[in-house]
């Protein structure tokens, strides 16, 4: 295999000859010592992005319900359209890990790496069609709640604990890179920009909630492609057009073609970025609670999916920036060492070094850069930290203290926000000390604890039979081989020297060559077996990896322990895959095969008057609702008795049942299925103002059908 690329490569190299690249030439003019590359134009726009970002965590905590509930504070009131939410949504995961490390990746290793985008097909159709569906119609407020309703307590515990885990220390690599990066280049103060940017970011998120952290992100991912964009700009222009760009990367054997090999340890092929990376998009976007509290947030169904789907354009052009970023560096860098002048050997803060060798002398541009890297941080920072306090509050917090007030709620979210961005500050002192790719770091901390987490999460969406017990036993055991393959690959890790940098041309030194087929003689050689070879394993496959020991191990032990039953599973929490699968076979043979019963619908939202409250009392349904108990040849608009309705319902909203509601109130109803989910109906969202009743037209007219019916029925 090797012989034949070094062959390819020998006669490029023969063909060509001569030419440095005149882009450094004209360029690199900088001197070493100088590391001052701010005009006071640059800190004016990095203050605006400061100032902008406080100023709408502000306007969030002073305008609406001021945030004085949980529902507003985590859950947006659960009322946001899809635009703002996807654009929070590629915020969420696309940090100043992915701006510096993407373009040290691409220049270092070619563009083998984009690749990824191709996960990003699956990787987002299925949590739009599967994931999304599952956990929106059960109106959870943190993702492991549905592990409790699915399997029991302890299980949603674990899961909240290792989401925790894997949330804290990705922050500290998020926190650590651009203060790391600025560092390096411009002299900013290392911890100094570690701190600023925790507080900022804790002040608005504590202050605003989650409005505040999903509108900043909106600005902040536009200010992040505008930073990208304009190094792109500037950076070809001096490197002299597009084609000179295109001709030194091509020169230079940056274009990566489609790399079939099937080998799972080689670290980048489409094998692994394109399969592998489904598995890291699911876990990220599918069951990752920062991203399912925005998919909770929108205020429909449709809209979630819907703000889904929008992820992936902006994503596909967020890495196509990063990218293209990585190839003018390629063509303005080659062939030199800037390590000496940086003082460091990290390609990652090279990339920063490139940068403001760009824009220096372009008043304003730095400043806009540096506002890019810290909007792509601060949006990750805020998502992870808004989500963190989410889950503690949900999952650790209120179920052992049910009878806690509002206020003394929301107080705690407040500190818990506080005492995690402490935390992660400590986290980023951890990954100072690691010193990897960052970018790797990041991916492999994901696949690593994200990995298990969606294979639970798996285990109990699609195998109805998995029980507490096999999901226990498989997270443990995916954790488990996770931190020995991490660990593991960290250990036998060839030690070897720093590569030089990428040659301009793959033939330039004929001496060189002598080098290449060395290493390739004993790489080859050297090629890992036994339990070496489970430790080079690619860290693209470390999330398909854990999450399928998680599936194996819960389904082997779930078998062993007693598997359970399809009835007994809470209804709305198994998705019917193998049905839809199998959906040519007849019906009585599926339901022989299991998961045939439908998801429950999305409940019906509707308002009713007093008269209408009354009269469900009395025992009537809504003209579209069905019995909410399972009721045998109960139809549409028909009578279901009142026992059935008043329990329910009565538990649902004390106040109905007492008979004083006087105002218009929003109930939710279930249609098709026939099945309730009782556990979370838990609040009725009270009191819609008169001037929202007025502007939804579809609702009134439901009202309208709702009374006249109701007359008829009262009639009758
Ligand atoms: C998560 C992906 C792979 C999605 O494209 C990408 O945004 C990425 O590589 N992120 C790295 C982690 C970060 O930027 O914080
Ligand atoms: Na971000």
């Amino acid at each position: 295999m090797w012989t034949k690329t070094l062959l390819i490569r020998l006669t490029l190299r023969l063909r060509e000859e001569d030419s440095f690249s005149s882009c450094s030439q004209e360029t690199i003019t900088m001197d070493p010592s100088d590391h001052k590359h701010f005009t006071v134009v640059d800190y004016v726009v990095f203050a605006i992005l400061l100032a902008a970002s406080m100023g709408i965590g502000l306007y969030y905590a002073l305008s609406g319900g001021r945030q004085r509930t949980t529902q507003e504070f985590l859950m947006a009131d659960r009322n946001m359209h899809c635009l703002p939410v996807s654009l929070s949504l590629i915020a969420s995961f696309q940090s100043a890990v992915a701006i510096i490390g993407v373009p040290a990746e691409i220049y270092t290793h070619g563009t083998q790496y984009w690749f990824i985008g191709c996960a990003y097909f699956l990787g987002l159709l299925i949590p739009a069609q599967v994931y999304i569906p599952v956990f929106y119609r059960l109106r959870l407020f943190s993702t492991y709640q549905y592990l409790e309703m699915r399997f029991s307590k302890a299980v949603r515990i674990c899961g909240t604990l290792t989401f925790i885990c894997q949330m804290v220390i990705y922050m500290g690599v998020c926190v650590y890179t651009p203060a790391f990066a600025l560092n390096a280049v411009t002299g900013f103060e290392l911890w100094g920009t570690v701190l600023a940017t925790g507080l900022v970011c804790t002040l608005y998120t504590t202050m605003g909630g989650l409005k505040a952290v999903i509108w900043t992100d909106v600005f902040q991912t536009l200010v992040m492609f505008a930073g990208q964009l304009a190094v792109i700009v500037v950076g070809v222009q001096k490197s002299g057009g597009v084609s000179e760009v295109w001709r030194k990367v091509w020169e230079g054997n940056r274009i990566s073609g489609l790399d079939l090999n099937p080998d799972p340890t080689e670290r980048h092929t489409f094998w692994t970025l394109g399969v592998g990376g489904i598995f890291l998009m699911l876990s990220l976007y599918g069951v990752n609670q920062t991203q399912v509290q925005r998919y909770l947030s929108s205020r429909t169904e449709k809209e979630a999916v819907r703000s889904c789907y929008m992820v992936f354009p902006s994503l596909q052009l967020a890495l196509a920036l990063s990218c293209v970023m990585g190839l003018v560096m390629f063509a303005c860098y080659c062939g030199e060492d800037h390590s000496d002048k940086l003082g460091s050997h990290s390609t990652d803060a090279m990339v920063l070094y490139f940068v403001m060798d760009m824009l220096q002398g372009l008043p304003g541009l730095p400043g806009l850069f540096v506002a890019c890297l810290f909007s792509a941080a601060l949006s990750t920072i805020s998502s992870a930290f808004n989500s963190l306090a989410t889950v503690t509050m949900e999952d650790l917090i209120k179920p052992h203290f049910p009878a806690m007030t509002e206020a003394r709620a929301i107080l705690l979210s407040k500190a818990l926000a506080m005492s995690y961005g402490l935390l992660c500050l400590a986290m980023a002192y951890l990954t100072h000390l690691m010193g990897d790719s960052v970018l790797q770091v990041a991916l492999k901390i994901f696949g690593m604890v994200g990995g298990p987490i969606l294979g639970v999460f798996s285990l109990g969406m699609f195998f109805p039979w998995a029980n507490s017990t096999g999901a226990l036993a498989g997270l443990g055991a995916g954790l488990s081989v996770a931190l020995w393959v991490g660990i593991g690959s960290i250990f036998t890790r060839s030690p070897g020297t720093r590569p030089p940098p990428p040659n301009c041309r793959v033939d330039l030194l004929s001496d060189n060559l002598t080098a290449v087929i060395q290493t390739a003689i004993s790489s080859n050689l050297s090629r890992p077996t036994g339990l070496k070879r489970f430790y080079s394993l690619s860290y693209m496959w470390y999330s398909a990896f854990n999450c399928f020991t998680v599936i194996v191990i819960g389904l082997i032990i779930s078998f062993l322990t007693g598997p359970m039953k399809e009835e007994d599973v809470t209804p709305g929490t198994v998705f019917p895959l193998m049905g839809k699968l199998l959906c040519f076979l007849p019906e009585h043979l599926k339901k022989k095969l299991c998961c045939v019963t439908p998801l429950g619908q999305t409940p019906q939202v509707f308002w009713v008057g007093s008269t209408s409250v009354a009269h469900l009392e009395m025992g009537k349904c809504g003209p579209s609702a069905r019995c909410p108990r399972r009721r045998v040849g109960v139809k549409r608009g028909q009578t279901c008795p009142a026992s059935e309705m008043c329990k329910s319902w009565g538990e649902t909203d004390p106040q109905r049942r007492s008979g004083s509601v006087t105002q218009p109130q929003r109930l939710w109803v279930f249609r098709g299925s026939g099945k309730t989910q009782q556990g979370p109906i838990k609040k009725t969202v009270p009191v819609v103002t008169a001037r929202r009743v007025q502007k939804d037209r579809k609702r009134k007219q439901f009202e309208r059908q709702t009374e006249t019916k109701l007359e008829e029925q009262g009639n009758m």
